[in-house]
């Protein structure tokens, strides 16, 4: 059984290795959407794969690290494309919730980054 959370952060960046004349090396901003799925065995007792309050509470740290920031200061983050966050949100999430399937980054309605572990 597959379960997902969604969380919305705003950030401001910039990609420091496209061509100057791509519009995304200029500084910029978005209203970040991110998707936290786990999979796993639904526990007959509790009815749920992992309570969703359980995951809230893990990914309080990383909203506290994201949520109105210029993401490249963020340490690990100094090019801070949709993949690259997804994978900084996974290495952050991955040893707190064990059955942790997938982070999908929205950087707008239309593009998302997702990533396995691997
Ligand atoms: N593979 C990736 N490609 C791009 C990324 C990325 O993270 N991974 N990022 C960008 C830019 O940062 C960003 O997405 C540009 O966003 P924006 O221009 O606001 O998006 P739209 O194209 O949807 O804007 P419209 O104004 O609606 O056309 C680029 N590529």
């Amino acid at each position: 059984m597959k379960i997902s959370q969604a969380f919305k952060f705003e950030a401001a960046h910039r990609l420091p290795n496209v061509p100057e004349t791509h519009r995304c090396s200029r500084l910029h901003g978005h209203s970040y959407r991110v998707e936290v799925q786990l999979e796993g065995p639904v526990d007959p007792h509790t009815g749920f794969v992992a309570d969703f309050f359980d995951i809230e509470e893990c990914f309080a740290g990383v909203l506290e690290a994201l949520d109105h920031r210029c993401l490249n200061d963020v340490e690990g983050l100094e090019n801070p494309t949709a993949e690259n966050i997804a994978i900084w949100i996974w290495d952050r999430l991955g040893s707190r919730l064990h059955q942790l399937s997938a982070i999908r980054v929205y950087e707008t309605a239309d593009c998302w980054a997702e990533y396995q572990g691997r």
